[in-house]
């Protein structure tokens, strides 16, 4: 089977979403195709042509929806610029919007073409598809599809559409969207989105409020993944931050090597605004733009602005409490308690600017890696402690990837298929990533971070 769309979005204000058409394309390619993806989906990978998931050939209307955010803190109106929903494809009583990133312009794309580089989406298929083998809540990549446009960036490259999978496109920007422009509209919308994500709140005496309290839930608990596996999103604006907690928008976004809180790789982020160590206070201060979004519900309905700043002020706890817990278990440490350990052994990395993903891997199994930082004395002793409470070996295992995308290895593989158009350096990658918590023979290639200077000038882009 291909898709099986039950399109609900369109049933809103017609205000939310403009329907449009992908560009035609001559020669689609399918460069990559999740065939994983396929079967959670159920779809039939025979039935899946280069056409179908071009856009070229269309089950229904494909949409654009609207959207507003705060873009490095300023208010823009916004919407989907180079992406379009071919559908919500609906398998299991489950529901996913297939989405085309990169597929022609929109009403939304002001003076952009509507384009993505063949390079940025192959990158954001390996990191979503890295992320989501780590067991983080994210968008996934079900195809990468390579057009015979140009596209005009840095350089010129061959164009593609990524065929991007999530529960939902609506951010915490799509609530900003409705409550500047069809606040009347806002109750409706919120309805829908927890009937769609949050269906068990209907059942609870203060919806709207738990409504609020779910979705910073759920942005915690993403937050505090990528603070496991080293992920610096790079672009947290209010319009990328998922409503049902997803990961998204690989566009700018890198894994950090050395310890690093204000490691930042986006080519415009000057000031680090969206730093590996600003990513807690930045969810803080998104989810109050949202909650102030929420604000017409509080003439509407029985909330209270009060009540939605009472669920903001238990936010440091409640990071806090999921923080120690991922901490606890990335140390191996059974019990409740440790914070005081726990920050030490941070401050620790701090210090040493030590390779972090490695640092936990060398704490399991010593004499792993033989970096200077690892023979001191100090290390050492902090080891002894934490074996004395800690160091479960299957805790961290579960909590420690062997493998992440080490950005150079990343450049590397994309690099090979630009210049000479062989994906097995990409593919490769992929395949080691498939399983990044065991151990594989081909692993210790991949493990090793690049030298600091490459860090230190390695740069990401928004809008490739
Ligand atoms: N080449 C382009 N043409 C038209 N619009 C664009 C282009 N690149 C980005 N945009 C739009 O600019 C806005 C901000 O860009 P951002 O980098 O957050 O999005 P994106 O990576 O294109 O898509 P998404 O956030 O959906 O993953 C988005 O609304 C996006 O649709």
């Amino acid at each position: 089977m291909a898709f099986s769309f039950d399109t609900t979005y369109k049933n809103l204000d017609a205000n939310l979403y403009s329907r449009v058409t992908p560009k035609s394309i001559a020669n689609p390619e399918i460069l990559l195709l999740n065939t994983g993806l396929c079967t959670d989906l159920g779809l039939d990978t025979a039935a899946l042509n280069a056409t179908i998931l071009a856009g070229q050939e269309l089950l229904e209307e494909p949409i654009a929806q609207a959207y507003a955010g705060h873009q490095y803190g300023s208010f823009t109106v916004l919407g989907d610029g180079r992406a379009m929903t071919l559908g919500e494809h609906v398998h299991d009583s489950s529901r996913w919007d297939i989405q085309l990133k990169g597929s022609g312009r929109t009403p939304y794309s002001g003076r952009g073409d509507g384009k993505a580089t063949v390079s940025s989406m192959l990158r954001e298929y390996l990191y979503s598809y890295a992320m989501q083998r780590l067991n983080i809540n994210t968008s996934r990549s079900l195809a990468v599809i390579e057009t015979d446009d140009v596209v005009e960036r840095r350089q010129r490259e061959a164009g593609a559409i990524l065929v991007r999978v999530m529960n939902s496109h609506i951010r915490y920007g799509t609530f900003q969207y409705v409550a500047g422009h069809a606040s009347d509209e806002l109750q409706r919308f919120t309805d829908y989105v927890i009937d769609r994500h949050y269906p068990q709140l209907n059942a609870t005496a203060r919806t709207y409020l738990e409504f609020f309290d779910a979705v910073m839930q759920s942005s915690i608990e993403m937050v505090v993944d990528w603070l496991r596996v080293g992920f610096i999103h790079g672009v947290m604006n209010t319009d990328n931050m998922s409503i049902d907690g997803e990961t998204f928008d690989y566009g700018p976004c890198a894994f950090m090597n050395y310890y690093d809180e204000q490691a930042v790789f986006s080519s415009i982020d000057k000031h680090g605004r969206y730093a590996f160590g600003n990513q807690r206070p930045i969810l803080r201060w998104n989810l109050e733009r949202f909650a102030e979004a929420l604000q017409p519900l509080c003439t509407q309905t029985a909330l209270t602005y009060d009540e939605l700043e009472g669920k903001l002020d238990e936010f440091e706890e409640r990071f806090d409490a999921h923080y120690y817990t991922m901490m606890r278990s990335k140390l191996g440490i059974n019990s409740d308690g440790e914070d005081e350990l726990v920050d030490e052994f941070i401050e620790w990395l701090r210090k040493s600017n030590a390779d972090y993903i490695n640092t936990f891997l060398e704490l399991e199994t010593p004499g792993t890696f033989d970096y200077p930082e690892f023979a001191t004395a100090e290390f050492e002793q902090l080891r002894d402690k934490l074996a004395a409470v800690g160091l479960d070996e299957e805790l961290m295992q579960e909590a420690n990837p062997r493998y992440i995308p080490r950005n150079y290895l990343v450049e590397e593989a994309l690099d090979e298929y630009l210049e000479t158009g062989d994906l097995s350096k990409f593919k490769g990658l992929l395949t080691v990533l498939e399983n990044p918590y065991t151990s594989t023979d081909m692993g210790s290639q991949f493990q090793q971070p690049p030298p600091r200077e490459f860090d230190a000038e390695y740069t990401t882009y928004c809008n490739t």
